[in-house]
């Protein structure tokens, strides 16, 4: 192949990753992969300046504008940032700085968080835009999704006028990424790639309430405007704290090139205990008018530069394979490692997902696997070692019963996992199935947890959740580590769950794909349990959202005579299998929490609560960080005063509290 024809293939395939990763939010190819394919572009394209093309990847933001959104043309330009790979890169940046700027700069080190730039317009204080940063040049206006993002202050707390554009990250920390995928698991889902992804792909739902669910953050980095009271980056950073917005207090002011390092080094382990992936540092000139003088190349600034770490990967010997089993039968493949030390921590099993992902690897007990710690959690097999390959390495056949209870598995056509479908025999079933009834979502039995549900199963006094309602304390007294005092918190937590809602009864009853919001989708449509084990295939697809898969699963459920039968057990014990009348208005609120202070002109206190309570959202009775809205009627005093400071509630008048009804 000749020079041009490389730089060409190598052009289209790049294009073809960045659609990939910033259109569908779906990456196949690991982002060091990614810049080592456009390094190698940029050299050739260095070495051979005929071959270049203005439009090579190369030389522009690699994201682009979509059609689900107003365009909006940026005012001032979203760069993206040139990288280093090495300190040595980050020294020869320094060395070109001093050449042309001399050698008495200051700079300062922040760290890059992994997630999706947003520029956020305020105009006179107020959020006015929220918009990717696209291509670059335009972007996609998401403001109803921005302001759903708690960090993110609606109106700004030091006064300023005119426009102001705030620069940032929209990002998901771990925990949050964590319980979305959860969820989604539950649901029988794919789970989410990484918080990056599943940062930027929020923020382009159409649905903006589905986005207030997800716990995004929004750290931010840098303003623009006309006349701003700052000179540096590190005033800039100061100023954008007064204003409301979050900043990591890990920024450093660095006067050279040890201290960088130093700054690098020490992250480069300690962003192992942050709650949020970052995939770098950012070094930035300090000096706005140096930064001002050293100006822009045609994708990123010369005023700043990109050390990103080094992917974590380690090589290891897989030992065997154990698969296990979830609340839906869903059969999960472990790797089990030779215990190996990787990002700070010892790594002794790796998920494998499912057997189509053995087979793509073609992995084989006792390869030397390579292991990543990428954004999940638990790290995963990216890799196998051929050249080590031993030659009785043994090929992985998926088990074809289920460990637990040794029932032949099976897989629905179009599935990737593979199900064990003794629902009513096999132990983590049953447990699973109780786990999730009873939760805070479900039945919210706070009493009963996994290794109580765990000793009852095994004492044989609870095999389904009916069972649950039919303890008795004489029953569970005798048992090991049951004490008086838990007995009776047991009983009455079951008690209580009598009086829980019909929605929430429908959720923990564990239908598959049912989670919380369809349930409630069901509920509002077919109000009794009646009607929903009537409903036909097409009287449920009819309902808003619910499709041919939920329709169908739900329809399964209801044919199983041992379910019908637990539910009529369930409804004797006096459970809520009707919706109470108009229950749940709406969900546009959806389990925000509410405060009202001052005195209310538009509504009454009562007609407040009704309000919040009927459109799902819930009244608190105090400003804490858990508030999420603090609606403020005339003369507000000392908790709107509290709101402010903490700056993560958002303040709402009576009528904009309204017109969120409306929206
Ligand atoms: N795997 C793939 O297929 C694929 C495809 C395209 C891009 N990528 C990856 O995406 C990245 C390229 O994307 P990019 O152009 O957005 O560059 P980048 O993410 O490397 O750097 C620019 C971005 O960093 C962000 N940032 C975070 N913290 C910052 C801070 N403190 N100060 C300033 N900016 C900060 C900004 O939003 C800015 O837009 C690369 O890492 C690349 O590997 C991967
Ligand atoms: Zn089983």
């Amino acid at each position: 192949m000749n020079i041009e024809q490389r730089i060409q293939e190598l052009s289209q395939e790049l294009d073809e990753h960045n659609y990939k990763y910033y259109v569908l939010d779906q990456p196949s190819i690991s982002d060091y992969e990614f810049d080592m394919k456009l390094r190698e572009l940029q050299e050739l394209e260095e070495k051979y300046p005929a071959f270049a093309s203005p439009n090579s990847p190369t030389q522009r933001v690699g994201g682009s504008v979509t059609k689900n959104f107003r365009t909006i043309e940026h005012k001032y330009r979203m760069y993206s940032l040139s990288n280093a790979y090495s300190f040595e890169e980050v020294e020869e940046w320094i060395a070109r700085l001093e050449k042309s700027m001399g050698t008495n700069l200051t700079y300062v080190c922040e760290l890059k968080y992994d997630g999706a730039s947003i520029s956020l317009k305020y105009v006179d204080g107020n959020l006015a835009e929220g918009v990717t940063r696209g291509d670059g040049f335009q972007g996609d206006e998401i403001t109803t999704n921005v302001r759903t993002i708690r960090s993110i202050p609606l109106k700004l707390k030091t006064a300023t006028e005119g426009e102001l554009f705030v620069r940032g990250e929209i990002i998901l920390p771990f925990t949050g990424f964590q319980q979305l995928n959860a969820e989604r698991e539950e649901l029988g889902l794919e789970p989410f790639m990484n918080p990056r992804n599943t940062a930027s792909g929020s923020l382009k739902m159409q649905d903006s309430t589905e986005v207030a669910k997800r716990p995004l953050e929004a750290f931010m980095y840098g303003v623009l405007g006309d006349n701003l009271p700052f000179d540096t980056q590190w005033e800039m950073l100061e100023f954008a704290r007064k204003a409301g917005f979050k900043v990591p207090s890990a920024a450093q002011l660095c006067k050279n090139a040890q201290e960088i390092q130093d700054f690098i080094n020490h992250w480069d382990k300690a962003r192992h205990d942050l709650p949020y992936e970052i995939d770098g540092i950012v070094i930035k000139v300090n000096e706005i008018h140096q930064q001002n003088e050293l100006g822009y190349t045609a994708k990123s600034p010369r005023w700043a530069v990109a050390y990103k770490f080094k992917a974590e990967q380690v090589q290891t010997k897989l030992n065997s394979i154990t698969y296990q089993v979830g609340r839906t039968g869903a059969v999960t493949p472990v790797a089990n490692l030779e215990p190996v030390l990787l990002a700070g921590t010892t790594v002794k099993r790796a998920s494998l997902h499912n057997a189509d992902i053995i087979a793509q690897l073609d992995v084989r007990i006792g390869d030397t696997v390579m292991v990543e710690k990428g954004g999940e959690i638990i790290p995963k097999i990216v890799d196998v070692n051929l050249d080590l390959r031993p030659a009785d390495a043994e090929k992985v056949e998926f088990a074809k019963t289920c460990p637990e209870c040794d029932t032949p598995l099976e897989r629905a056509e179009g599935e990737a996992a593979f199900y064990c479908p003794n629902e009513d025999g096999c132990p983590p079933q049953i447990k699973g199935r109780i786990e999730h009834f009873v939760s805070r979502k479900a039945m919210d039995m706070e009493s009963v947890g996994a290794e109580t549900i765990a000793l009852f199963h095994e004492a044989g006094l609870l095999n389904d959740i009916a069972d649950l309602y039919d303890l008795k304390k004489e029953d569970i007294l005798p048992l090991d580590r049951m004490a008086e005092k838990s007995a009776n918190n047991i009983i009455e937590s079951i008690v209580k769950s009598k009086e829980i809602p019909f929605h929430k009864v429908l959720y923990g009853l564990g239908i598959r794909f049912v989670g919380e919001t369809v349930a409630k989708k069901l509920v509002k449509a077919l109000p009794t349990i009646d009607a929903l084990m009537k409903a036909s295939q097409e009287e449920l697809e009819a309902i808003d959202t619910i499709g041919v898969r939920i329709a169908e699963s739900v329809r399964k459920y209801f044919e199983n005579p041992e379910h019908i039968e637990m539910i009529q057990k369930l409804k004797d014990y006096g459970l809520q299998f009707e919706a109470v009348a108009d229950e749940n208005v709406s969900d546009k609120l959806n389990d925000q929490s509410f405060l009202f202070t001052g005195k209310l002109t538009e509504f009454t206190r009562d007609e407040a609560k009704e309000m919040v309570e009927k459109n799902g959202g819930k009244l608190v009775s105090s400003v804490t960080k858990k508030l999420n809205y603090l609606v403020v009627g005339e003369n507000a005093g000392s908790k709107l005063k509290k709101a402010t400071e903490l700056g993560t509630v958002k303040i709402l008048t009576e009528q904009q509290f309204l017109d969120m009804l409306q929206e």
